[in-house]
């Protein structure tokens, strides 16, 4: 068996620019999707494939989420890369959105929403009561399946984060826009247009401003979460290959239901299946090598 696609974009240098920035506003709200079925949940225990000895950015730990009563992950165990690109796969309702939203604490505003277990970054420990999460969200940063562009100018959009928490001068602001709007390969279709609204783009460079407005504010760590769902091909692959660039400098962690896209752009993959990590190692043996049959099914298309 072999879905494979070759990874086909190369790195490119990464400025060493470093920013004191700060965080973006909550925008999107959690939509509950299909419930799942108690009795067929498999096993908690993980497949881990031999995974190359990197930093961990972030690690979880027997993490269980529950949304009331309702159980969404059960004893999640992980330690995701640093600096590369991690991709959650599985069916629609199996906790990858769940997980991803626990990682900057987005689900603090979901009322029924609970966690528990060990959930690190670095070494903050991000469940823990006196953590700032104003401060944790200034390193981890979120990037939603719509574009949801504010109702501004594209330059705004850009300058919003920083202006909240930054004292910089015209200039000084003028350079970081730019250099967000070059990070995240739209500057050239903007920059005759930056004080034109975001809202007047396509759905791509309106995705591509969103992760300019992300990166402004100087995350470690970039959170997304089906980034390519509402776009055309041709977008889609301009923002993989974007993913592809951002990886040198940031840790990635995106949710996609693109079975390709997944082993076009992430260095790992975690499968998911009825709240449970079923299989987590190197793209590629996920892919080319899954050791459980579950995996396999899904990779292959037989589920999903
Ligand atoms: N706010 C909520 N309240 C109650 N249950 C929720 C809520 N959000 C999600 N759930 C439930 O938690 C489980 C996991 O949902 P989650 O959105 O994390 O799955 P997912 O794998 O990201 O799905 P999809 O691929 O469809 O986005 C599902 O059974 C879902 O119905």
């Amino acid at each position: 068996m072999s879905n494979t696609l070759p990874k086909n974009k190369m790195p490119t240098t990464s400025e060493k620019t470093k920013m004191m920035t700060d965080q973006l506003p909550l925008t999107t709200a959690i939509t509950p999707s299909q419930v799942t079925d108690e009795k067929s949940r498999p096993s908690s225990s993980t497949t881990t494939h031999q995974v190359p000895d990197t930093k961990t950015a972030i690690e979880l730990d027997k993490f269980n989420a529950f949304y009331g009563d309702f159980q969404a992950l059960h004893g999640i165990t992980l330690k995701i890369p640093d600096k590369q690109v991690t991709g959650f796969i599985g069916p629609s309702g199996c906790g990858k959105t769940t997980l991803l939203r626990w990682i900057n604490r987005m689900n603090d505003i979901v009322p029924t929403a609970r966690a528990e277990g060990k959930l690190q970054i670095h070494d903050l420990d991000v469940l823990a009561k006196g953590t700032d999460v104003v401060d944790l969200r200034r390193q981890v940063g979120i990037v939603f399946q719509k574009p949801n562009p504010f109702p501004k100018s594209i330059y705004d959009n850009v300058a919003y984060g920083p202006r909240l928490h930054l004292k910089l001068s015209r200039s000084e602001m003028d350079e970081l826009v730019e250099w967000s709007l070059r990070k995240a390969a739209v500057w050239d279709e903007v920059k005759d247009r930056l004080k034109k609204p975001a809202l007047g783009l396509s759905g791509g460079q309106q995705q591509r401003v969103c992760i300019a407005r992300t990166i402004a504010t100087g995350p470690e760590i970039l959170l997304m979460d089906e980034p390519c769902s509402a776009l055309d091909p041709i977008s889609t692959g301009g923002i993989e290959d974007l993913i592809y660039e951002l990886r040198e400098q940031y840790t990635i962690v995106i949710v996609t239901h693109n079975m390709q896209q997944a082993s076009r752009v992430s260095d790992m993959t975690a499968f998911f299946y009825q709240g449970n990590v079923v299989e987590y190692g190197p793209t590629e043996d996920i892919f080319t090598r899954p050791q459980e049959k579950r995996t396999e099914d899904y990779v292959t298309g037989k589920f999903g």
